[in-house]
């Protein structure tokens, strides 16, 4: 759907280069979605830019079906464009219209005649959830209502992509979370792409399905979501990690569980994908005469499944333990004996 080849951005300083954007290669499949995730400067905001053409780039390619975006005219651009919906920050509606009005003026400027444009504008209002906020104006809405006023905004060309840029980050957590389960909806209704640029970890373990991890304008490491979480390769990309799983915390509390519980087995599993389904705690302790004790855990979900990890204390029998951890071992989920912290 999206193809990225060697893609550039310099811009020039009174005093210096700055390579933004640096031989950036990535592909997007259609309906994914797709979150770029780095701290401040990596060149998040200039490369979702430069994914509509609002930066020209230094050198690269950029294709969405089978167009070469690099190589239009304006004209042609302009056109394009309408398969490009955006998503920003701080929302862009213009405050002089009513939601409404801002739903309609995309399709004002495609030329959408009045009867149909204002079928499309109802029918949006209630796809974003502000059914009967039609007439108030941006100012009489909450942070939430106006980023599903832009998220309509962007769909009424009824676009192939939709670029979110930071298009949480001014939200607080509750109203950040209702509005990643509209994406993720609307990714579903309408088997939409989407390319989001973000600074927060938990966006990405929430709603997308691929991530790449951007440092000083190149990709250091990307691919599936629940792969890049069990096994971030890069110290960026384990320090955004970290922010959703809290690692510090657990090998802290791994040594004071070793201190407290010097009884029995200490047993670390890791549950990856459809494993986490299983009640497999309850199953062991009916299969087995043991007690099961559970210390600490974490388990999350994500798009692509679930994961996490559980420590738990088998006080038994010696066999009758070495039969459980057997019996754990021949599931899904993984086990580590005496864990090292
Ligand atoms: N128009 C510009 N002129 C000169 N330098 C720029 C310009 N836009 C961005 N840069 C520089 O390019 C680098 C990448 O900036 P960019 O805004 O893309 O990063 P970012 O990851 O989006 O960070 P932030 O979230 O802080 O915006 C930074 O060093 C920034 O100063």
């Amino acid at each position: 759907m999206i193809t990225i080849k060697d893609l550039s951005k310099v811009f020039q300083t009174k005093d210096r280069e700055v390579k933004a954007v640096d031989g950036l290669s990535l592909t997007i499949n259609k309906g994914e979605i797709y979150g770029v995730i780095g701290y401040s400067g990596a060149g998040k905001s200039t490369f979702i830019r430069l994914l509509n053409r609002l930066e020209d780039p230094t050198e690269g390619s950029i294709h969405v079906g089978d167009q070469d975006l690099t190589g239009l005219s304006k004209n042609k651009l302009r056109i394009a464009r309408q398969d490009i919906g955006m998503i920003f920050q701080h929302f862009n509606l213009l405050w002089s219209r009513t939601v409404y009005d801002n739903i309609a003026f995309p399709l004002e400027i495609a030329g959408v005649p009045k009867e149909e444009r204002s079928r499309r504008v109802k029918e949006l209002i209630d796809l974003v959830g502000l059914s009967g906020r039609g007439n108030s104006y941006p100012s009489q809405l909450s942070g939430g209502q106006k980023q599903r006023v832009g998220i309509a905004r962007a769909l009424a060309n009824n676009p192939k992509v939709l670029l979110c840029d930071e298009a949480t980050s001014a939200l607080d957590p509750e109203t950040t979370d209702s509005i990643l389960d509209l994406l993720v909806d609307i990714n579903e209704k309408l088997g939409l792409t989407i390319v989001l640029i973000t600074h927060e970890m938990h966006v990405i373990r929430k709603i997308c399905h691929q991530v790449a991890v951007m440092e000083q304008g190149r990709i250091v490491e990307k691919g599936d979501v629940l792969d890049v979480f069990l096994h971030p390769e890069q110290p960026v990309t384990k320090k955004f990690v970290d922010q959703v799983m809290g690692d510090q915390e657990k090998e802290h509390s791994l040594k004071l569980i070793k201190d407290k519980y010097q009884s029995g087995k200490i047993v670390r599993l890791h549950f990856v994908g459809e494993s986490t389904n299983q009640a497999l705690i309850s199953e062991v302790s009916r299969k087995f005469v043991l007690d099961v004790n559970i210390l600490h855990g974490k388990i999350t979900q994500t798009q692509k499944g679930a994961y996490g990890t559980m420590f738990v204390q088998f006080e038994g029998d010696n066999e009758e333990v070495a039969r459980a951890i057997e019996y754990i071992r021949s599931t899904s989920v993984e086990v580590e004996v005496n864990p090292d912290a």
